[in-house]
């Protein structure tokens, strides 16, 4: 059975948030960025970037930190967003509909060529400059347009049958942002989005520190 396990998962998620410092640095004309002044924008230990970082294979230079464009040459092939992929959206709601507008994913390579639904009064719309096409013509479209990623919207109640529906038309890979556990073959690479945890941490932090 195919695992799509990470060993290193939180180390992954902070390095979104180091290419952005990283890339606001450049932009300040800056060549060199320590991992120190990394770690105090983002309110992390410095041993936690260093080690974050090696990940990427760049190595820090003594007393002169990383060269920045190296940095972010070395980040962004780590995460594959020097390489275009191509998704498209399935249940073009209020969140479906919100991402299609969300250009920060085309910065990252990533971009959304279709959206699905299987409302009559949405299909053949364009929203944000994408068009809606009938979930029955996603076989077609998989083919004319060549994209193996989907970003899950549905309501939850229609999550595991279009998710079902997607895996036998070929996509390889789910962005799944309803809450549902989606149950599906090992070889689909599924990345469950849930808001609560984000909304948790600032909880904790509220309860806390305010
Ligand atoms: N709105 C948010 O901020 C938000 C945030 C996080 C997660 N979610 C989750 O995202 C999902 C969508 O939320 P929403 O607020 O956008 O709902 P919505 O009702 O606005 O949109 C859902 C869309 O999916 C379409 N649809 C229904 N069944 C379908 C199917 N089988 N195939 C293709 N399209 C289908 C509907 O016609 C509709 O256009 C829900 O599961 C929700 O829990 C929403």
């Amino acid at each position: 059975m195919k695992q799509h396990k990470l060993l290193n998962l939180p180390s992954i998620r902070r390095l979104p948030s180091y290419l952005q410092v990283v890339k606001t640095a450049m932009e300040e004309g800056k060549e060199y960025i320590s991992g120190t002044y990394i770690s105090q924008e983002l309110e992390l230990e410095a041993i936690q970037v260093r080690k974050d970082l090696a990940l990427t294979g760049i190595m820090g230079r003594p007393r002169m930190g990383y060269p920045v464009k190296e940095l972010i040459n070395a980040i962004e092939s780590f995460l594959q967003w020097n390489t275009d992929q191509y998704a498209c959206v399935v249940g073009a709601g209020n969140l479906g509909q919100a991402l299609l507008g969300f250009n920060e994913l085309k910065k990252h390579k990533l971009h959304i060529v279709a959206a699905f639904d299987v409302d009559k009064s949405k299909i053949g719309k364009k929203f944000h400059g994408t068009e809606v096409f009938s979930l029955d013509e996603i076989g077609k479209k998989i083919k004319e347009l060549g994209f193996n990623m989907a970003i899950l919207t549905v309501p939850q109640e229609s999550a595991q049958e279009t998710a079902e529906i997607l895996a036998d038309n070929g996509i390889k890979a789910i962005w799944n942002f309803t809450n549902i556990k989606l149950k599906l073959p090992s070889d689909i690479i599924v990345q469950q989005e849930d808001l609560s945890s984000g909304y948790a941490v600032l909880s904790v932090k509220m309860a806390r520190f305010s």
